[in-house]
């Protein structure tokens, strides 16, 4: 399933050390207290790759996406894309570099798609909005896109409405990719799907990369879906990254008891004798734990836990996790998935 991506060139993207807080709300009045929705995140989209982004529902997982989209601007920190530093350059090339050059895919085609427009006008728009060609190259363009996403000709007539799930989760794949972006972000893009179409739009998405050799962040909360796809996963916890490496090494040699404990909730990873049941919720971004986030539900943690976030341990190739009392490290490393 996974393909090499490029190491030695300049990332495509590239997050260094981004918080994003938000102001709370409270009866309508804007609280003192600030969410911790992204703290202190490293991390870097490589060109060609697919990046998993995992985590239970609150960790940060959007977050980071509107980040890497450019939609959210970080209260502190750097976005460079391929090199440049993204709110740095002026608000006009911003969007026209960036806007064209991601593509996203939403959870919800129902609700990501206009109702009132056909397939037709909404793979058109961004052609328009962004005046790629003449009208005739924009109609060879239109219909291109649905053929890149496996969809008959006369959907182009069709409204939203009138499609399967799965033909709107197409089409809406369609217009990310209208752009020619180098990097499409899938934000859960099959948890609204019934379970029978969901394996055929993840193998569109993994065949979409290999034949535009695009780069991909898929976020989800599904572990076992992010290790079939990704060639890499980071983990997030309560706005952390908690550990980071390649997909094999992440799901088959975790060092992260956090890490351990989504995937021990893993029904198909028979190689895991008991499931870790966490207590509790994840806490409150408004009022992170001191030191490690996770620390309030680990079993592991101690006083050493409590006194600040653990600097990053490093295993090989890229393979990093923060924990002062990780999983113990294999006796070899296990194959690629
Ligand atoms: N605009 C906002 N204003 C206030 N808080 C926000 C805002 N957007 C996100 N948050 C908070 O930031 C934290 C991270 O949210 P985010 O949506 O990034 O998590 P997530 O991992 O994507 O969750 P889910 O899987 O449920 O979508 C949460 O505590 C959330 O409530």
């Amino acid at each position: 399933m996974t393909t090499p991506e490029d190491t030695t060139m300049e990332p495509l993207v590239r997050l260094d050390r981004v918080h994003v807080r938000h102001r709370a709300r409270s009866g309508g009045l804007l609280r003192r207290d600030a969410v911790h929705a992204l703290t202190d995140a490293s991390l870097e989209v490589r060109r060609g790759e697919i990046l998993g982004l995992v985590g239970e529902s609150g960790c940060g997982k959007s977050t980071l996406a509107r980040v890497v989209t450019g939609l959210q601007r970080p209260t502190e920190g750097q976005v460079h894309f391929k090199g440049q530093d993204l709110w740095r350059m002026p608000a006009g090339e911003r969007r026209s570099r960036f806007g064209a050059g991601v593509g996203v895919v939403f959870q919800d085609p129902s609700t990501a798609l206009n109702p009132r427009l056909s397939v037709r006008r909404i793979l058109r728009d961004p052609l328009d909005v962004h005046q790629r060609g003449g009208r005739a190259e924009r109609e060879r363009r239109v219909e291109e896109l649905l053929d890149l996403v496996g969809l008959p000709g006369h959907t182009l007539e069709a409204l939203p409405g009138q499609l399967s799930g799965g033909q709107r989760q197409r089409v809406a794949i369609a217009r990310a990719l209208a752009l020619e972006p180098e990097l499409i972000v899938a934000d859960e893009p099959t948890s609204a799907l019934d379970v029978s179409v969901r394996a055929q739009i993840l193998n569109l998405l993994v065949d979409l990369r290999s034949r535009l050799g695009l780069s991909m962040v898929f976020i989800s909360h599904d572990v076992q879906t992010v290790r079939y796809l990704a060639d890499r996963i980071a983990v997030l916890y309560l706005g952390r990254v908690v550990e980071e490496g390649r997909a094999a090494q992440v799901s088959g040699a975790s060092r992260h008891p956090y890490t351990e404990a989504l995937l021990s909730a893993t029904p198909s990873l028979l190689e895991r004798p008991e499931r870790i049941v966490l207590h509790g919720p994840v806490p409150s971004a408004t009022r992170p734990p001191s030191g490690c986030p996770f620390r309030t539900r680990c079993w592991k943690a101690d006083d050493a836990c409590a006194t600040a976030f653990p600097e990053a341990s490093g295993g090989p190739d890229g393979h990093r996790w923060h924990c002062v009392h990780p999983q113990p490290a294999p006796a070899q490393t296990p194959a690629p998935v």
